[in-house]
């Protein structure tokens, strides 16, 4: 007789953190020692990095701002900032972002980066629930706010970035930083 092979999916536990440990922490990140269960049960470890700081008043860390500029007689387009990233030692393009000040909201948030790292004044038109883009890495959480920009305002026809000093947007460059991409609507008739 042939051997019965068990087709039995093996039972798994519910999963869950059992300890925090610090192992190296600076002004804006740490390097945490996550001691976890595995689906059997076993205790494994894992590296986690976490942002410093606990602000009060924040549904997430940060914002990244889908920004449509529209005018009439253009094709509407996405803004994006090219920023140097030292991470990568490299320039990137990005959507406009950044960190949500204590008691500040997604929306209002995702207004200020756009005008300080474009120039832009812009409408929310949506906003995500708080979103972990990289839970393999980080906990760290960013709402995905979609803004349109009337382009056609005055106050949006000669867009200047507020650059400061510490901030990422400081990192934007100051020169042609504001990235404009086109987006060729589908029209169906
Ligand atoms: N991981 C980081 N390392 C740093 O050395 N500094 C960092 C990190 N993350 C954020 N920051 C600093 C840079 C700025 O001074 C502030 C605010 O950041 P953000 O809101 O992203 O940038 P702005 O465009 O200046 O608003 O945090």
């Amino acid at each position: 007789m042939a051997a019965e092979t068990s087709t039995e999916v093996p039972k798994t536990a519910r999963q869950f953190v059992l300890k925090e440990e610090v192992i190296v922490e600076r002004k804006w990140l740490k390097l945490e020692e996550t001691t976890y269960t595995d689906p059997f049960g076993k205790t494994r470890t894992w590296e986690t990095v976490k942002r410093t700081g606990n602000k009060k008043g924040v549904s997430a860390d940060g914002v990244a701002v889908i920004a449509v500029l529209q005018r009439t007689l253009h094709y509407d387009c996405i803004v994006l900032v090219k920023q140097f990233r030292p991470p990568i030692n490299s320039y990137c393009l990005e959507f406009p972002a950044g960190l949500i000040e204590e008691n500040e909201t997604a929306e209002s948030a995702a207004l200020r980066e756009l005008e300080e790292e474009t120039g832009y004044k812009g409408e929310v038109v949506e906003c995500t629930p708080a979103l972990c883009l990289d839970p393999g890495l980080s906990n760290s959480t960013t709402h995905i706010v979609s803004v349109t920009i009337n382009g056609d305002e005055a106050e949006n026809t000669r867009p200047k970035q507020k650059l400061d000093d510490g901030g990422t947007s400081g990192n934007c460059a100051p020169i042609g930083s504001t990235v404009k991409c086109g987006l060729r609507t589908a029209s169906f008739t």
